[in-house]
């Protein structure tokens, strides 16, 4: 055998040994402290088993990513998705406790990709008192108190407006609508001086920042929107940016959220630099609108489907109607905390309850579900009371395993005829 042949040996051994070592510690990693992994799999290398995670199911259903491994391992299983080892669990009690210790037992992470499309210095990958600090700020805008204030009349008249545009329209994609409508009136409470052209590109940007990226990183058209949301986040930068420079310079008082947070970030030691302002303002800009309009599409497209709870809600806003005394005004604060039982189900999502942690919980419980539910109010209000409705299109929904619309709902809107 020649030398020549005998180091190629030599460097095919080592290669060898090297990916052994590698497989090895892929499919068996360490863990720093000093319990045990529960059991699962860690799929294939590299890619994990990210494919299965993010494979489609019906909407009612569990994944089957989760089904076959709860059947397998039990409740509590490791495995590989988008790069990060993860554990995870599906016992409610386990989640509830680490909702609620976090910090102590447990520390916050996200995939690495979440961060890259998101931003590093997002509210969701805080901690501790900066976390507590920029949530008590975010409160200000969209808790009870803010949304009292400074929101409901504003959420009522836009609401009105666009249902009275689309009553014009023909059927429209009522999730584009609430959406729409959303981001006209929120953009201006978070910068409100902004040229129109300049608020027309924020607007923009805002409803291309989307969560419609997480999805299978194998799907050729997850790139696409990755790119696009890229790019929203990079030119809304822009534009925050110079707004901020602008109202700094100018020491002027508009009574928007980035008076609140300038005000903040201006105080001594304030944790608000540049980029958390930005990255705050981005995010309820653009997570406001998603979630909301979703989740009224999917209601319009349950009740229409349901005659008897359209017919309990009619009757609820059209008393609420009844008793008010200008008609011409919308849903008051007092209407909606104390004649709304029925709309709101009477059932207290943000009670931390253990078998509906739809909107997370403990130090991370969502601020935005009182948003959430007065916008939904108000336009269902709208709807049942000021228009008759047919469905044209009915939402169809998969979950990838997030809820995605496959289907958008499309409705027809009519003015009443009067009794
Ligand atoms: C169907 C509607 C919604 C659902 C299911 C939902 C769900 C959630 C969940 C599960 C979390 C916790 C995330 C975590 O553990 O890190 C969260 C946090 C959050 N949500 Fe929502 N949310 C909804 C609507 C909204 C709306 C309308 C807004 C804004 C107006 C909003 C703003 C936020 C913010 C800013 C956080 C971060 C809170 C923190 O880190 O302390 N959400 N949401």
């Amino acid at each position: 055998m020649s030398l020549m042949s005998n180091v190629e040996l030599i460097i095919i051994a080592l290669v060898v040994v090297g990916i052994s070592k590698w497989l090895h510690r892929w499919y068996n990693p360490k863990i720093k402290c000093n319990g045990m992994l529960p059991p699962g799999s860690m799929g294939f290398p590299i890619i994990g088993e990210t494919i299965e995670f993010f494979k489609p199911c019906g909407q009612l259903e569990i994944p089957p990513f989760f089904q076959k491994r709860m059947l397998r391992y039990g409740s509590l299983f490791r495995t590989n998705i988008m790069g990060s080892k993860t554990v995870i669990s599906t016992d409610s009690d386990v989640i509830f406790e680490i909702f609620r210790q976090e910090n102590q037992s447990f520390v916050l992470s996200y995939p690495d990709i979440f961060v890259k499309v998101i931003g590093k210095d997002n509210l969701f990958f805080k901690t501790g008192n900066i976390h507590k600090h920029i949530k008590k700020t975010t409160m200000h805008l969209i808790g009870s108190a803010g949304l009292k204030r400074n929101m409901i009349g504003t959420m009522n008249q836009a609401t009105r407006e666009h249902l009275r545009w689309k009553a014009s329209e023909g059927a429209f994609d009522l999730k584009d609508a609430v959406s729409n409508l959303i981001t006209s009136y929120m953009t201006p409470k978070l910068i409100s001086n902004l040229k129109p052209e300049t608020q027309t590109k924020l607007m923009d940007n805002f409803k291309a920042f989307n969560i419609e990226w997480f999805r299978s990183p194998f799907d050729p058209s997850t790139w696409k929107i990755i790119y696009k949301v890229h790019k929203a986040r990079r030119d809304a930068t822009e534009v925050i940016k110079e707004a901020l420079k602008k109202r700094k310079e100018s020491r002027e008082k508009h009574g928007d959220f980035l008076d609140t947070l300038l005000e903040d970030m201006e105080k001594e030691g304030s944790i608000y630099d540049q980029e958390s302002v930005i990255s705050l303002l981005l995010i309820i800009g653009a997570i406001s609108k998603d979630s909301t309009s979703f989740t009224t599409a999917l209601t319009v497209n349950y009740i229409s489907k349901n005659p008897k709870v359209l017919a309990e809600l009619k009757k609820e806003h059209e008393a609420i109607l009844q008793k008010r005394e200008n008609k011409e005004a919308g849903v008051s604060w007092e209407e909606y905390k104390n004649n709304t039982t029925f709309t709101s189900m009477g059932k207290d999502l943000r009670s931390g309850s253990k078998t509906l942690m739809v909107f997370g919980g403990g130090m991370r419980q969502c601020v935005g579900a009182d948003f959430l539910r007065l916008q939904m109010t108000v336009f269902l209000h709208h709807l049942v009371t000021t228009y008759d409705f047919s469905v044209v299109q009915e939402c169809q929904m998969i979950r990838t395993p997030l809820p995605c619309l496959t289907k958008n709902l499309l409705i027809n809107i009519s003015p009443k005829s009067p009794k």
